[in-house]
């Protein structure tokens, strides 16, 4: 079991790889969503065959993973089909569904991303588990001690709550978001985006947050997605307490597909 191997989520966003030996894993990276012809490029010629930055980071694009990753096993997850789609011609692609994610009461309908952060958080932290991902939909997804899915929710994340107010007014300039808590009470239109996005999120989470711990009051949070860092420091100058508790790791979904990966060669 010591073979290289690929992950690769495919997000709303964007695309999130891992590349593992064994059950070790070397590096984590996200690219851009390619287009089918960069994939038959790849497949047919590797890396050499497209912009090897379109998919490989930096610091990987000259080592051992740019002369074999066209031969590579990918085990695949998406939330995209379309994106799905264009990855079925990949010669060792194991395309993983709800059906292989070891967890009980699954709905048909869950995000396999919201599973498979589950599993990885459950499998390396034990359950119960809260798991919030913070990517451009934030989610919140639990399991209970015996593994079963206790449910959760879905709302549009902090990016995507910045985008669709500027989207759809005629006076909202673009925002990003800041590093640091901004102030509550703003006197400025952007700053008052950010607050009105931000505390109402937080506030949310905290509510979230105390049923969850009120139910299964020994289970560990953990924050993921790439909203995951900077969510987690508004958390702590607002809440510090609650903070303490809860911990950031933005491999969730990697942990979730070795799980499934190590299920299936048993
Ligand atoms: N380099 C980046 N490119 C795009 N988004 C980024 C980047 N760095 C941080 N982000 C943040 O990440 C968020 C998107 O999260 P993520 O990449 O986890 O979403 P996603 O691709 O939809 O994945 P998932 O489906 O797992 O949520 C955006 O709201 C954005 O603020
Ligand atoms: C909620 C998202 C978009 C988060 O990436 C994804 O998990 C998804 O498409 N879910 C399907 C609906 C559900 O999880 O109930
Ligand atoms: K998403």
């Amino acid at each position: 079991m010591n073979e290289s191997w690929l992950a690769l989520m495919i997000g709303n966003s964007r695309l999130h790889w891992a590349w593992f030996i064994g059950n070790t894993l070397q590096e984590a990276w996200d690219t851009k969503h390619l287009p089918a012809s960069a994939i038959q490029q790849l497949i047919q010629y590797g890396v050499s065959g497209i912009l090897p930055d379109a998919i490989l980071p930096p610091q990987v694009v000259s080592g051992q993973l740019s002369d074999t990753i066209n031969v590579l096993p990918l085990y695949l997850a998406s939330v995209v089909p379309s994106q799905t789609t264009l990855w079925q011609t990949y010669p060792s692609v194991n395309v993983i569904t709800l059906a292989q994610v070891p967890l009980l009461g699954l709905y048909l309908t869950l995000g396999i991303d919201r599973a498979l952060a589950l599993l990885g958080a459950g499998e390396t932290l034990g359950y119960p588990v809260l798991v919030i991902d913070a990517g451009t939909a934030l989610t919140l997804t639990g399991a209970d001690a015996d593994c079963q899915l206790i449910g959760g929710a879905i709302l549009p994340g902090l990016g995507l709550q910045l985008k669709s107010l500027t989207r759809d007014t005629a006076a909202l300039p673009a925002t990003q978001l800041p590093t640091q808590l901004p102030p509550r009470w703003a006197m400025q239109t952007a700053s008052a985006i950010e607050s009105g996005v931000i505390y109402t999120v937080l506030a949310g989470i905290r509510e979230f947050i105390e049923d969850w711990q009120s139910r299964f009051p020994t289970s560990q949070i953990v924050l993921t997605g790439g909203d995951s860092p900077v969510l987690l420091s508004y958390l702590q100058s607002l809440y510090p307490e609650m903070a303490r508790h809860v911990i950031c790791n933005p491999h969730l979904i990697f942990g979730g597909i070795q799980s499934v990966r190590l299920k299936m060669a048993s």
